[in-house]
């Protein structure tokens, strides 16, 4: 049984506004402490993500990091608004050349224990196995990018060409980043939207900040 607390980052903190703890502020980014588990708020994108989440372990040590938040899904994922999903790897899109990635410029962008990676990055697989039992929730393949589908076409070829269920704006950078200092690793993100849909009509991020409140409540146990 892991003895230090759950590190938990989500991008914003709405969509976090379940979690009650002790408030702190780290660099201008809220923070919360609660029992067994520490919440931070990471900013939305990659470069956010990663540089709050190195800067922040630095000083503090932990084993498990959960990052979660809301995500777009991609028409033939079979999500629909609401549901829950686990990353068992996230994928890069913007790095790289068009057709190949960071593979057709001919070097990885992180090399751990001699094996290379390029634009995918995979989850802890005993973190998230553990967490796709206990909450009954299925893995899928997140994808990361810094523009969101505008619509739908470009959302199904972006789904196609990378074998994608969902479309989120940190979680590579997050994989990549556990990946490189040697912190196990989970990702959950609830729908919101069907990505390339850009009417916010059709959003429902109420929904989907419930369906986290309810998993991350189970998670860390309140
Ligand atoms: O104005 C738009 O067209 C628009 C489209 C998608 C997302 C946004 C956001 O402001 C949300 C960014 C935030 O939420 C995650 N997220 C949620 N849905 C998506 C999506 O369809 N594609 C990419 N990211 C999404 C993302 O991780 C950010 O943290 C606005």
């Amino acid at each position: 049984m892991p003895t230090l607390p759950l590190l938990l980052l989500s991008p914003t903190r709405l969509e976090a506004p379940f979690l009650k703890g002790q408030k702190f502020d780290f660099h201008g980014r809220a923070g919360l402490r609660g029992a067994g588990w520490v919440w931070l708020e990471c900013g939305i994108g990659k470069a956010n993500t990663a540089a709050t989440l190195a800067a922040f372990v630095q000083r503090r040590r932990f084993e498990r990091v959960l990052l979660f938040g809301i995500a777009g899904a991609y028409a033939d994922s079979g999500l629909q608004i609401g549901d829950c999903a686990l990353a068992e790897r996230e994928i890069q899109a913007d790095l790289g050349v068009r057709d190949g990635g960071l593979k057709g410029l001919g070097f990885p962008s992180l090399v751990v224990a001699s094996r290379p990676y390029h634009n995918r990055f995979p989850l802890d697989k005993a973190f998230t196995d553990e967490l796709k039992s206990k909450l009954g929730l299925p893995g899928k393949q997140f994808l990361t990018r810094d523009l969101v589908s505008e619509n739908p076409s470009e959302a199904h070829q972006l789904a196609r060409k990378w074998e994608a269920d969902l479309e989120n704006m940190e979680g590579a950078a997050f994989a990549q980043t556990c990946l490189w200092l040697g912190l196990a690793g989970a990702e959950l993100r609830a729908v919101s939207n069907i990505a390339g849909v850009r009417d916010k009509a059709q959003w429902r991020i109420r929904q989907a900040v419930e369906a986290l409140e309810h998993h991350i409540l189970r998670i860390i146990g309140s």
